[in-house]
């Protein structure tokens, strides 16, 4: 068997375009979309990250505003940088790209934002309306699978589902994306930590990999017919990406994102959703 594609690429564009129509209808009521990001440092990854963010900004229409600080910024100066963008009418939304270098607070500054304006969903009273079932921009990363999963009619309701990873970004988070009843999943929440990880991934339907480990899925690990989801990031001595899920995997595997091509340009449509979304809450209230 080989896996068929969760294309996240054409994906994202077919998101991406249904938002320029959105955002142009904005514009005609007087509302234009600002995303916001803040890059502290010189992280390659996160420099490319950003940089497609704004190019997708670009082609749907939202203005960019772009703030940058060296790796040796303080918390202060950091947060100095959050506040205004707090107060700039013309910033509806933004992002802080993650992580932040060592030594700083990293929840600090993201609970100094405006929870109205936080683009990634990582605000924790954004966390907290998520926990409480109330409406919430949504953390991207876990939202862009599931509208991958959707897209591409793979079955969420009932399914058995394994999330690798404990990170802020997307393990936390996935299993009460996945539990709403909405999705109505079973989630098993595995990390680095877990005793016998191939004893949950061999009952799972679906795969969520996110544990920044070269390779750790492997193919006997794999149910025939499983939708496996490789959102994990590292990168070898070329940087050339390596993700969680072994090569093999897609002999076993009904369902497979590719990384590059996956999940990472959901992430991105996702953030633009956020932002649009916002922007339509605020047309919406000023003109009632
Ligand atoms: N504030 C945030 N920080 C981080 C998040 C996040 O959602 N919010 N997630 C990740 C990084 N990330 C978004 O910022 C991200 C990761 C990957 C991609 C992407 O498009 N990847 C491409 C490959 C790009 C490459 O060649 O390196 C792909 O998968 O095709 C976009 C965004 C951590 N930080």
């Amino acid at each position: 068997m080989t896996a068929q594609i969760l294309d996240g690429k054409a994906t994202a564009a077919a998101i991406k375009s249904e938002l320029t129509v959105r955002v142009a209808a904005l514009k005609e009521r007087g509302f234009t979309p600002g995303l916001g990001t803040v890059l502290v440092g010189d992280d390659p990854g996160s420099q490319k990250y950003v940089a497609g963010k704004h190019r997708d900004c670009a082609q749907v229409g939202i203005a960019s505003i772009q703030r940058e600080l060296p790796a040796t910024a303080t918390q202060d100066e950091i947060e100095a940088v959050v506040r205004e963008l707090n107060d700039d009418p013309a910033c509806t939304g933004y992002i802080v790209q993650l992580p932040l270098p060592k030594g700083i607070d990293e929840n600090r500054v993201l609970e100094l934002m405006d929870p109205d304006k936080d683009a990634d969903g990582l605000h924790p009273m954004n966390l907290g309306r998520l926990v409480l079932n109330e409406p919430a921009p949504l953390p991207c990363t876990p939202n862009g699978v599931i509208t991958l999963l959707r897209k591409h009619g793979v079955e969420i309701n009932g399914a058995e589902v394994v999330v690798v990873g404990r990170g802020v970004t997307i393990g936390r988070s996935m299993p009460l994306l996945l539990t709403r009843r909405s999705e109505n999943a079973t989630v098993t929440q595995c990390h680095t930590g877990t005793r016998d990880l191939a004893y949950h991934l061999r009952k799972a339907d679906i795969i969520v990999a996110a544990a920044g480990v070269p390779h750790l899925i492997k193919p006997e690990d794999v149910k025939p017919g499983a939708a496996i989801l490789d959102v994990g990031v590292s990168r070898d001595e070329s940087g050339k990406i390596v993700g969680d899920v072994h090569p093999g995997v897609g002999e076993v595997a009904g369902w497979i994102s590719p990384n590059p091509g996956g999940v990472g340009p959901m992430t991105r449509a996702q953030l633009l959703v956020n932002v649009v979304e916002a922007a339509e809450r605020a047309a919406s209230a000023a003109a009632s």
